[in-house]
């Protein structure tokens, strides 16, 4: 389903920084409009101090880009913009090119729910230079935020171990579509339900939840509160038993449940939202299971996040489903990923690549030139050892060999023969979608054998180990001779 469009009406087309806007009408002006350029998304670093990031929210910029197209009220708003000097901003003629603007790029991508890492296009557009550089900041939006939570929900379920993780953090996310998008993002990293409704519908995501205090707090008592909520929801009822006194909570919970087994139903579980986790989820386990009631779940909540998991899960705590709000949909240690949007290269007039580089003090900052492809080499397990971005506008040479983006002593040759793939996939060719979305199941499966793929000492938490990416070697000399070149030393 396209769900921008579901969302937002039928225009995302003025979701961009006006000077997207002023460039392209430069581009216009002087004639350099239909130039053919390639950029390339990417990141530097991966977030939360970890060894990996999980690709997310290349479905909203297909439906973006499918869409791209200037509504008559886009028109009008453009129109309406002034100069300095009280002047129309654009000409006419300029608006009427957009009026008229069609998206004809290629774009190829690395699939959502694919483990991505530093320095590695995420998607690649080529094109006509006004359009490609357009949509830079849409793009960046829906991969740097989507990436971000995919990646928070990964960790966090890989710190579960396999219990059951809910999202319930739409009260504490950034606005509307920062809580939407959270969802399906936090779903693509491995969390299996949420408590948000519409997300459950715009995205097919199963919806759960328990209740709140103010449910105990509206009846006489909390053994009433359980009792009437259990009429409700014979077969689902989780009870939120840290009101007045958890564990004489967990008491009233068991004499409800006592009740609901007399009348042919079974409790579903208990929820824990303060104090101690780990202490009174073993307490709550033993009174459970000494009264008979062995598969209650118990669910934890209260601002949690990977780290207090695996730090509970240490302590023996008997929790087996986690819900988790605030720290997952706001990436709460790392509010954003830092991706951009580079220009790779520039078709000269005799259709020539001009291979375009952007210097800076720091070389983590210096972007890469080319017409950049990322081949992940595999070893005879599927496992992942070594990821390369290449230049496919020039031949590769028969030995390959990868160098550190950072360090030219880090060089590793690459075996000839060693499996491996091309991670950018084509999404849209000349503007028009060659690509089936895949379904968001699917998503989440890619994720977990991604991540399976993946070296542990890479997964863990605490200093993780650098995964190998490097450039080609070529196109590393490609990047050294023009930084030379930029600098006059050559
Ligand atoms: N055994 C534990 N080990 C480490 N951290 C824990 C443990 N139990 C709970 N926590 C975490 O400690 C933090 C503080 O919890 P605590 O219940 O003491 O305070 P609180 O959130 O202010 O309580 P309340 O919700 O009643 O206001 C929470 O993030 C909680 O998840
Ligand atoms: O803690 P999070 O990971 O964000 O998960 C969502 C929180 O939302 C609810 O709390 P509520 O809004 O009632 O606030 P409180 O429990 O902090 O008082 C729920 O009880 C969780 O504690
Ligand atoms: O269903 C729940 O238990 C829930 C939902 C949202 C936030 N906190 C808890």
């Amino acid at each position: 389903m396209d769900f921008t469009r579901n969302l937002y009406g039928t225009s995302l087309s003025l979701l961009t920084d006006l000077y997207q806007l002023t460039m392209a009408y430069g581009y216009w002006k002087s004639g350099r409009a239909e130039q053919q350029a390639v950029f390339h998304l990417y990141f530097r670093k991966n977030p939360f101090e970890g060894g990996y990031a999980v690709c997310a929210g290349l479905e909203y910029a297909v439906h973006f880009l499918r869409n791209l197209k200037f509504s008559d009220n886009d028109i009008e708003y453009l129109t309406s913009l002034r100069n300095a000097k009280g002047d129309e901003l654009f000409d006419l003629d300029f608006i009427d090119y957009l009026r008229n603007l069609r998206f004809t790029c290629n774009v190829e991508a690395i699939p959502e729910g694919t483990v991505v890492f530093p320095n590695e296009p995420l998607i690649r557009v080529s094109g006509p230079l006004l359009q490609a550089q357009l949509i830079e900041t849409p793009l960046l939006n829906f991969l740097n935020f989507q990436t971000l939570i995919a990646t928070k929900a990964a960790r966090i379920t890989e710190a579960a171990q396999g219990d059951l993780v809910m999202e319930f953090g739409m009260r504490r996310a950034q606005g509307v579509d920062g809580s939407l998008s959270a969802t399906r993002a936090a779903f693509i990293g491995g969390v299996k339900a949420t408590s948000n409704v519409m997300a459950g519908e715009l995205f097919d995501i199963p919806v759960k939840g328990t209740h709140a205090h103010s449910w105990i707090m509206a009846f006489a008592n909390e053994e009433e509160a359980f009792e009437k909520y259990a009429e409700a929801f014979p077969h689902d009822s989780v009870f939120l038993v840290d009101t007045f006194d958890t564990l004489e909570g967990v008491k009233n919970a068991i004499k409800v449940a006592r009740k609901m087994r007399e009348s042919g139903s079974e409790l579903f579980g208990i929820r824990l939202d303060s104090g101690d986790l780990a202490y009174l989820s073993i307490e709550a386990r033993k009174l459970l299971d000494e009264a008979g009631f062995p598969k209650v779940n118990i669910v934890a909540s209260n601002d949690l996040d990977e780290n207090l998991i695996a730090s509970l899960k240490q302590q023996g705590a008997k929790i087996n489903s986690w819900g988790i709000g605030t720290q997952l949909v706001t990436a709460f240690d790392q509010p954003a990923l830092g991706g951009v949007y580079k220009l790779g290269a520039l078709q000269d007039e005799k259709g020539q690549w001009q291979y375009k580089l952007k210097l800076s003090e720091q070389l983590v900052k210096t972007s890469t030139p080319g017409v950049q492809q990322v081949r992940r080499f595999l070893d005879g397990h599927g496992k992942f050892v070594a990821d390369m971005i290449y230049n496919e506008a020039e031949n590769l040479p028969e030995n390959l060999k990868i160098v550190h983006p950072l360090d030219i002593t880090k060089q590793k040759p690459i075996a000839a023969g060693t499996p491996s793939e091309d991670l950018l996939q084509p999404i849209f060719k000349n503007g028009q979608l060659v690509y089936c979305l895949p379904a968001l199941p699917e998503i989440q499966q890619r994720t977990q054998q991604q991540l399976q793929a993946l070296d542990p000492s890479i997964r863990r938490f605490l200093n993780p180990h650098t995964y190998p990416v490097g450039l080609e070697a070529t196109l590393h000399q490609l990047k050294t001779d023009l930084i030379l070149k930029f600098r006059h030393l050559k």
